[in-house]
């Protein structure tokens, strides 16, 4: 049985209202990205990256363009430590990467910690020990004072062992469990650790306020942050580093207010991955801030196969409605979407705009590796005209008539709904060629011949029924000399209602496509398509497909 009392709210607030990132609209800057997929995202994993997974991806973090990777908690294991020993060792960092290692506050695992790091040039030595009120009382079972010294003594520690190697490592402090503790608690464990380090603008020292867990709205985290960073000492020395996780779904949201808030850098994961619900993930924030016109600093132009790295060396799946990187977030199966994409991409070319204003599409789904053709219209019994015209045209480049395109996207939907399935862009073309282009029985072409006088005349060689016959015509065009002929040797009943011709805009060799409508007395909408490398043939090809489909379906 669910019971809500047993809950409350347990965040605290600051103890004044801090709002000023309420007046921002936007994020108009990169913060600095870290990577914490090889550590947070790792840790959360069924079956943890093996070395050679984590150099994969690794490589995969320095190509998108992250310049601080967390790599891992070398004390934690023997794969860790021996990761980033190959990283050092190898001579596998970029001189523009800076790596990250996670330490808790307790001395023997510093110590191993430093070992890791022998020869390392560019570190970030990023310790951590909870100062929630929960883990004060239930788990250290420890006073505010001696918590804040496990911070201090690891601060020390960390020094210590910084100036005994003779290295320039940064230092990273979190106060873990931040969104659980109390705030002005949280600020003079932070300024009791700035203490120890004196950090300057020129050697800053990053202090990171995770939400460990996500617990309150998002405006409460963006306050938290604001007041943090207007009341923590020496501001203008501090790297606010903020390290959010998505218990309650809005890990983005909470992210995107921070940055407004006041955060100068962000830790998460690609996909969201990570301890429970996962971390942030970074892709959508950063996709985010690029549909907003600002550069955000990583490359996600590659993003499908950054994903197949990734699902293949977690063994994790990205769900089909993940922002950007879903397999469905930029498929419109239905109708009226369908129309408005359709519109909205004619609008771009119409307009020789390289804005991106499409309806439905946040993003251009190009700029992040995924195509047209594939991925945004896709074809089921929900869709409509305006689609299965967009495919026909963009995939295969048939720009059919009005009318027509109607009547075809309608047999498309019929065979979607009776199938129940997805039609592919094939599928479709399949019926679009075997139901309407160059049918050839009853009637089949076999050669045609004009002579120009007052009247056009027309001899058309045909097979009709498996007789070969020659029959003539006379007419003010054309095709009204051949569509007499037909009437006359076929004994057919019909009026050419509407003609279309085009050059077909898809493929090496051009072709000459025609569309003809005719009117048979029981339908006045039977369509016929004729494609030819000659106009005129495709024009004879399309009234007598057109006829051939009257004959065929004559009860329809
Ligand atoms: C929110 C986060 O993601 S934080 C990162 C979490 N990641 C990981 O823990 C992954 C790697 N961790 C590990 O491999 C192991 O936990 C190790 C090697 C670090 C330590 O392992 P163990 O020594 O077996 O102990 P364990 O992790 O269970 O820690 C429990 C002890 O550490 C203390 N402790 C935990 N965190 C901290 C901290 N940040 N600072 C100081 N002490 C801490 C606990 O109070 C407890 O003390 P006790 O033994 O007196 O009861
Ligand atoms: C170590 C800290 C930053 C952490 O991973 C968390 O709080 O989630």
């Amino acid at each position: 049985m669910m019971n809500n009392k047993k809950y409350h709210r347990g965040y605290f607030m600051p103890p004044e209202p801090s709002y000023d990132w309420v007046k921002k609209e936007y994020i108009d800057h990169a913060p600095t990205w870290c990577s914490v997929d090889l550590r947070d995202g790792n840790q959360a994993l069924v079956i943890p990256m093996s070395l050679e997974e984590k150099l994969e991806f690794f490589k995969v973090l320095v190509d998108i363009g992250f310049k601080e990777i967390e790599v891992g908690f070398p004390a934690a294991s023997e794969t860790e430590f021996e990761f980033l020993r190959t990283l050092i060792e190898q001579d596998l960092i970029p001189d523009d990467v800076t790596v990250q290692v996670l330490t808790q506050a307790r001395d023997h695992i510093i110590r191993k910690t430093f070992d890791s790091l022998k020869g390392c040039k560019n570190a970030v030595v990023h310790f951590y020990n909870s100062t929630s009120l929960a883990q004060r009382e239930q788990v250290f079972k420890k006073s505010k004072e001696e918590i804040m010294k496990i911070a201090t003594d690891g601060a020390k520690l960390v020094k210590q062992l910084s100036d005994e190697a003779g290295a320039d490592y940064k230092f990273e402090y979190s106060p873990e469990s931040f969104t659980g503790t109390e705030i002005d608690y949280a600020l003079d464990v932070c300024n009791a650790v700035i203490d120890i380090f004196q950090p300057t603008p020129e050697k800053p020292l990053i202090i990171n306020l995770p939400a460990t867990v996500e617990m309150s709205l998002p405006h409460i985290y963006a306050q938290q942050i604001e007041y943090m960073s207007k009341h923590m000492n020496r501001r203008d020395s501090i790297i606010l580093s903020v390290h959010p996780h998505n218990d309650r779904g809005t890990g983005v949201a909470i992210t995107e207010l921070a940055l407004l808030a006041g955060a100068d850098r962000v830790e998460g994961t690609l996909f969201g991955n990570g301890e429970r619900t996962g971390n942030v993930d970074l892709v959508t924030v950063a996709l985010n801030m690029y549909t907003h016109g600002v550069d955000p600093k990583l490359d996600f132009s590659h993003l499908p196969q950054i994903a197949e790295v990734y699902e293949r060396v977690t063994r994790m799946k990205i769900y089909e409605r993940q922002p950007y990187s879903g397999k469905l977030v930029f498929a419109a199966f239905s109708g009226s979407h369908q129309d408005a994409i359709a519109k909205g991409m004619h609008y771009r070319d119409d307009h020789h705009t390289d804005d991106w204003t499409v309806p439905y599409l946040p993003i251009d789904p190009t700029d992040i590796g995924r195509v047209y053709e594939s991925d945004v219209i896709r074809i089921n019994s929900q869709s409509g005209k305006g689609g299965i015209g967009f495919i026909m045209e963009q995939n295969f480049g048939y720009k059919l008539p009005k009318v027509f395109r109607e009547q075809f996207s309608y047999y498309i939907k019929e065979i979607s709904d009776h199938k129940h399935k997805e039609l592919k862009p094939e599928e479709i073309f399949d019926v679009f060629n075997h139901e309407f282009v160059n049918l050839n029985a009853p009637i089949r072409l076999v050669d045609y011949h004009f002579v120009r006088g007052e009247k056009i005349l027309v001899t058309l060689t045909i097979n009709f029924r498996g007789e070969e016959m020659d029959i003539t015509g006379r007419g003010n065009g054309r095709l009204d000399a051949v569509a007499n002929a037909l009437r006359k040797g076929c004994n057919l009943t019909f009026d050419v209602v509407d003609y279309n011709e085009s050059s077909l805009s898809k493929g090496s060799t051009s072709k000459a496509v025609s569309y003809v409508q005719i009117n048979d007395c029981i339908r006045e909408d039977r369509f016929g398509v004729g494609v030819d490398d000659d106009i005129m043939a495709s024009s004879i090809k399309a009234l007598i497909s057109s006829i051939n489909r009257a004959i065929i379906h004559k009860e329809d």
